[in-house]
């Protein structure tokens, strides 16, 4: 008893100690967001070391599970800096939790801190001051602010007692959640046992493609351009060892290539559309991929012309669309082989995107006869549905996304794999179909969305099919469209519904949005689809204090024009 009550003062002595410590700053305020907390790394501190303090609480009320801490801002300036939390299955943390990270991170003083983790604590029955433990796995990317706020996370952590910090280092952010999810399994969780699974997919992967496919020098040249953060780092380390792949890493990072996400990374390549740092007319028809700066996002893109400076872009979308030709084709082979009619592998294959995704990739997939399903914005939305089935696609088309597959789909695949190993089977058709569902299944991280694997998966499918990039940006024709932002009072005054494709209020400006898009028809004949009219949602912004306006139109000027028709009415309602 007396032991306890002694556990339990020095629970909140360290509590009170740290909070005082990360005093917050007046007029700040947090918010979880779509991606956690963001800000400029210089203010981040106290809100990083409570996001210690909530990753520990976490891991208590989880048994002990290992809970994963990573420091980034992703593909915003190398100014800022951020801080997720990763659950032990190694996606995001669980929604229910960010009312209570908000609390926290703005609990104005230490006494408010400590009564609101000793309220939580007894409301959600986290066994604190117990004999349980907890361990929470940190990671970060290479801004220079990252050292300093490991720092503030470990003294969060260290003020849960019982709790374990564990420094991975700087990784990209799909190699901690791959890390965590793995250490919860029980199986191999090191860096090095995350490149070994890479490569050696990778490779069984290769081995699978039909011999008359195989590419000439050019088709396996790949130009990666690194956002200058740790994706170019980690793929210098691993390039040599990914055989049938010939990888030039630029704006890789290293001192003097330039600034990590500017005017380079996948970001500014699929908002601007035109030939960036460390790019030129020299790299005309060559294939070329971009990462953001924790290397979580990935698009493909190709210098198309030497006058002008535009580049052809391969969005998340499109990746979305050849990932689920490829799963689809193998699904088929495998199910309507003729001769092995007892061994069929039924399979629900899902395909998730959110309003952002183009019109025109949504519509090539359901011609394809797939299942396509709306989330709203924030791949810890997209997760979550595609885990709903025995094989999930999903990406934002920024080029976030990945494929899950079901454990139960997995054990089935693997049976059927060893029943068609043995016998006449091996070597069918059929037979490599499973094995290419199997090393795609170990090859794409099942955690979360990771451009290393995404790239390697891209450039295995390609060399499968025998397609150039001009063959794959063919799939279909983006409709054009238009992203603005603009910047209000309140951006939370505006509230949506339908997988933020409407605005539920104020009720007046999904009026205004109606009246114009109906104003922008759609060229029924020149365009090739259902659509009748063009589309224009709005939402707020979760990473950033702004509106977001996007339109799609039959052409450029007409998605220019409806998007800057519908900004104006936000500025005009809540400016
Ligand atoms: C339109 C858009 O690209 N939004 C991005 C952006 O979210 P916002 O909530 O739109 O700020 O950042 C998120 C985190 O990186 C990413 O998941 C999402 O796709
Ligand atoms: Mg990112």
């Amino acid at each position: 008893m007396a032991a306890n009550q002694e556990q339990e003062k020095e629970q909140r002595r360290r509590l009170l100690d740290v909070a005082s410590r990360f005093p917050l700053p007046s007029g700040c305020r947090f918010s979880y967001g779509t991606a956690g907390f963001r800000a400029d790394g210089a203010t981040m501190a106290p809100a990083v070391c409570r996001a210690g303090i909530l990753a520990a609480l976490r891991s208590v009320k989880l048994a002990g599970a290992a809970v994963g801490i990573v420091i980034t801002a992703s593909h915003n300036p190398v100014g800022d800096n951020g801080v997720k939390i990763a659950d032990p299955d190694g996606g995001m943390m669980a929604q229910h939790w960010e009312p209570f990270a908000d609390a926290l991170a703005n609990a104005p003083d230490p006494d408010a801190l400590l009564q609101l983790v000793l309220q939580f604590v007894k409301d959600e029955g986290i066994p604190l001051g117990g004999h349980h433990t907890a361990q929470v796995l940190l990671g970060r990317d290479t801004r220079p602010t990252g050292e300093y706020l490991l720092d503030a996370a470990l003294q969060g952590i260290n003020a849960i007692v019982g709790a374990h910090a564990i420094d991975m280092g700087i990784l990209t952010t799909p190699q901690l959640h791959w890390m965590v999810r793995n250490k919860n399994k029980g199986i191999k969780a090191s860096e090095s046992d995350y490149f070994t699974q890479l490569i050696d997919s990778f490779r069984r992967m290769l081995e699978l493609v039909p011999k008359d496919k195989g590419g000439d020098e050019l088709a396996k040249k790949l130009i990666v351009d690194g956002a200058n953060g740790i994706g170019g780092v980690k793929l210098e380390q691993i390039k040599a060892e990914l055989s049938g792949i010939d990888i030039i890493v630029r704006n890789s990072g290293k001192e003097g290539e330039g600034i990590l996400n500017h005017m380079c990374g996948a970001d500014f390549v699929q908002k601007e559309r035109v030939t960036h740092h460390g790019f030129s007319p020299e790299d005309v028809g060559v294939r070329c991929a971009s990462l953001d700066g924790d290397a979580d996002r990935l698009v493909y893109f190709c210098v198309s012309s030497a006058s002008e400076n535009k580049v052809d872009l391969v969005d998340g979308d499109k990746i979305l669309s050849l990932f689920a030709l490829f799963i689809r084709e193998q699904l088929d082979i495998i199910n309507n082989s003729g001769s092995q009619v007892n061994k069929s592998l039924p399979a629900r294959l899902g395909i998730v995107q959110t309003a952002y995704a183009n019109g025109a990739s949504t519509q090539f997939l359901k011609n394809l006869g797939l299942e396509v399903v709306f989330t709203p914005t924030g791949v810890k939305y997209l997760h979550k549905k595609a885990l709903e089935y025995d094989i999930g696609i999903y990406f934002e088309a920024n080029g976030h996304g990945t494929v899950v597959f079901s454990e139960e789909f997995l054990s089935q695949l693997d049976s059927l794999s060893n029943e068609l190993s043995s016998e006449t089977a091996n070597g069918s058709a059929q037979y490599h179909a499973a094995m290419r569902l199997m090393a795609a299944s170990q090859l794409i991280n099942q955690a979360v969305g990771d451009a290393l694997s995404g790239l390697l998966l891209v450039e295995a499918i390609l060399q499968y099919k025998g397609w150039s990039f001009q063959n794959w940006c063919e799939l279909y024709s983006d409709l054009p469209s238009r992203q603005l932002k603009v910047k209000v009072i309140d951006r939370s005054s505006i509230v949506t519904t339908d997988s933020e494709t409407k605005v539920s209020q104020p009720s007046s400006l999904q009026e205004s949005i109606d009246k114009e898009t109906g104003k922008h028809q759609l060229n029924r004949m020149h365009c090739n689809t259902n659509y009748t009219h063009g589309r224009c949602f709005v939402r707020p912004s979760g990473t950033e204090d702004v509106v977001r306006v996007y339109a799609e139109a039959s052409t450029q000027v007409e998605a220019d024009s409806l998007a800057r028709s519908v900004a104006h009415h936000v500025e005009q309602l809540l400016g």
